[in-house]
């Protein structure tokens, strides 16, 4: 229990018992509860040798800490006691007319004046305030403001204001919780509900305040919501939040913010966990296997965190049946073949050929194009044409998996390493794809930790499953995919160089929809089966179209068209409209459309290096990094692309002139809009 003393000048004042050191208790009291024990001391008692030694000393004046330094030993432990009105003592105030004399009356001058200084602090200045003496004449003066002392008020004064005792106020309270280290819920709580009743002269402060307290309880109320057991810790392992679900987990009923986490489950070393190097690992405690999961924060560059989070294995089990249900759909099996890809484009015909020829190698292929553009499509064509056709072809999603599974479903774990109906172990994928050919999409997705487990597998062709100490030889052909740029994920230090190059053996790359415009007719009639004829204008609005989705979004709209079609050919107006909302009028060309923004670009910055740095925008904003100056040029310095901080600020000048970009309030970085994107488009120079 933390222990406060209360120090006020005497015991009694004028021959009463002060009431001061009880009011403060009362007010303390009501916040910290059993929390404090309080002791009341008298200056006028304290005799030299006395030392107070509580952990806190409560002071009413700033000039009362010289008086008892020395009986305290160390002065950090005084605070100063700041007060305020109680509201509803304040608020009648405003009440007595503008520039009326208003005596105030209090025990002695000192406090008098005290109470003359609180009130105009707090803004009390529309009338005049006349400090009361004992004895003087105050005939002429209509009202008396005093803090519950109405005895002492003339009584020839009919129009008393009682404002109250004055209470401790939020700040010192503060100051108090801070102190003491109290932060606890019910404290916060209580503070909460004293506080409104206290005249605040500053509204600002409370409301952020309560604010703050608001965004505390939201989010509580979210992490208590999580099915996962999370925890906060600074980097020595003190824990700073902790969720209900944890201490469920592990059978916790106190409060363990401030603790350690090495210290609070016997048994269980966490602090081997601390390291930077651990991401994960699995926990036994008390006849259940728990998942452990790390990630360090460091925020404002200086104060690092760690973020753990726990799930139990028969969650995960959930989770994992979910996922199989969800591979099970995606199906395992390699149905597409070369015949299946539809195209009369030679770019694409040429891939077809050089994928041919790698079919028949076991070399590692990267297929890199737009989402939509065929490439799980290519990569089961190259298997079904290779020696391993009669093996397994399985595919697996990065991005769909939880980090928190991907590594089991890699690499696959042995029996006993988990409890109940885990029991069995579980093959990873690798060795389910054993012999024939797997197939890791987006793999842009992998979180880098396992990408350097994954390089491991692809360089030793060897997999150890989790809870294994045995080495199983595996030989599997690998196809990668990815719809993101992998020279720019290297270069953001999301994707690592070594594994680039060792998927990178073979790369082939699909062009977007957009720039095979030969094929649009082609897979039209392919996917509506010949059945329909298209109107001129109909197909001028289809080849200008810029396909964001591809083969798969043509895929969709040549079922839009089979399913609601009745005529035999097919007008702009049967096309879903969001495809005409455009206006692809062939005579209008780029310049026309863009000609207001490009006259601006122009006249404001240099029209090509402008493009450069829109384009550079978008990649940025893309990767989830916001586009401020300072990024902007080093993004170009590496794009070799020579402008000076000058040049680059009549660009982002010129193009948020032009309304092609917009940066966002209270956040530095400049952002692209719509009318930015189609900008690129429209003048071909698309990324
Ligand atoms: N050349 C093609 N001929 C016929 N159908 C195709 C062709 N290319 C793609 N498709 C069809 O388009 C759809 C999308 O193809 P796929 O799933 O291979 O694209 P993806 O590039 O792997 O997409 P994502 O990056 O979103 O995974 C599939 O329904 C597929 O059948």
């Amino acid at each position: 229990m933390n222990k406060i003393a209360i120090v006020i000048d005497s015991e009694y004042k004028h021959n009463r018992r002060s009431l001061l050191d009880k009011l403060i208790k009362e007010n303390l009291n009501s916040i910290f509860g059993q929390k404090i024990k309080i002791t009341n001391y008298y200056i006028d008692k304290l005799v030299k040798g006395d030392l107070i030694k509580d952990d806190l000393v409560l002071v009413m004046a700033g000039s009362r800490v010289l008086k008892i330094k020395n009986f305290v030993n160390d002065t950090n432990n005084i605070v100063v006691i700041k007060r305020t009105f109680l509201k509803k003592g304040i608020n009648q105030l405003f009440q007595i007319p503008n520039d009326s004399d208003v005596l105030v009356v209090n025990d002695d001058i000192e406090t008098v004046l005290n109470s003359i200084s609180s009130l105009y602090q707090i803004g009390i200045k529309h009338v005049n305030l006349i400090p009361y003496e004992k004895d003087k004449d105050y005939h002429k003066i209509k009202y008396a403001i005093t803090p519950s002392e109405n005895e002492l008020v003339p009584n020839y004064i009919k129009n008393i204001y009682d404002v109250g005792n004055r209470m401790v106020d939020v700040s010192t309270i503060l100051l108090i919780m801070s102190k003491l280290n109290i932060n606890d819920k019910v404290t916060q709580q209580n503070l909460y509900n004293y506080y409104q009743n206290l005249f605040s002269s500053n509204n600002a402060i409370t409301e952020n305040f309560n604010n703050l307290l608001f965004r505390t309880e939201e989010i509580d109320n979210l992490l208590d919501l999580s099915h996962d057991g999370i925890l906060l810790t600074d980097k020595d392992g003190k824990i700073l939040i902790c969720n209900a679900k944890f201490k469920e987990i592990f059978n916790i009923n106190e409060n363990i913010v401030s603790t350690y986490l090495h210290q609070i489950i016997e048994n269980i070393d966490f602090s081997k966990y601390y390291s930077n190097s651990f991401h994960d690992g699995l926990i036994y405690f008390k006849n259940k296997y728990i998942n452990l999961e790390k990630k360090n924060i460091t925020y404002f560059n200086s104060e690092f965190r760690m973020y753990f989070s726990f799930q139990e294995v028969t969650y995960i089990k959930k989770l994992e049946q979910n996922l199989s249900h969800k591979l099970r759909q995606k199906g395992q099996i390699a149905k597409y073949t070369f015949k299946d890809i539809i195209t009369q484009s030679d770019k694409m015909n040429e891939i077809i050929k050089n994928s041919k020829k790698i079919a028949k190698t076991d070399l590692t292929v990267l297929i890199t194009g737009e989402s939509g553009t065929g490439k799980e499509v290519l990569a089961q064509a190259i298997h079904n044409y290779s020696n391993r056709k009669k093996q397994p072809f399985i595919a697996i999603n990065v991005a769909s998996i939880p980090d928190s599974l991907l590594e089991s479903e890699l690499f696959g774990y042995t029996k006993g390493s988990f409890t109940g109906a885990l029991n069995e172990g579980k093959k990873g994928i690798f060795e389910r794809a054993n012999s024939g050919t797997l197939f890791l999409d987006e793999i842009g997705d992998m979180p880098k930790h396992l990408q350097s487990k994954l390089l491991r597998v692809l360089q030793e062709k060897q997999v150890i499953p989790i809870g294994s100490e045995n080495v199983i030889e595996i030989d599997v052909r690998i196809i990668a995919a990815t719809h993101k740029n992998p020279i720019i994920m290297i270069k953001e230090g999301n994707f690592r160089k070594d594994l680039f190059y060792r998927l990178n053996v073979f790369p082939l790359e699909l062009p977007p929809l957009k720039d095979r415009n030969e094929d649009v007719k082609l897979l039209l009639n392919h996917f509506t089966n010949n059945k329909f004829e298209f109107s001129k204008e109909c197909l001028k609005h289809l080849l200008n179209y810029n396909w964001p989705g591809n083969i798969r979004e043509l895929c969709n709209i040549a079922m839009y068209i089979s399913t609601l079609e009745e005529k035999q050919v097919v007008e702009t107006t049967s096309l879903p409209n969001y495809l005409t909302a455009l206006n692809f009028d062939e005579n209008i060309k780029a310049e026309n459309i863009f000609a207001k923004e490009i006259t601006i670009i122009k006249e404001l910055s240099n029209y090509n290096l402008s493009k450069e740095i829109l384009k550079s925008i978008k990649i940025l904003n893309e990767i989830d990094k916001t586009a401020g100056r300072k990024h902007l040029l080093n993004y170009l310095e590496n794009r070799k692309i020579k402008v000076s901080e000058n040049t680059l600020k009549k660009s982002l000048k010129a193009l948020s002139k032009s309304k092609l970009i917009f940066s966002k309030k209270g956040r530095s970085g400049n952002y692209i809009n719509e009318k930015g994107n189609s900008f690129l488009e429209y003048t071909k120079e698309l990324l």
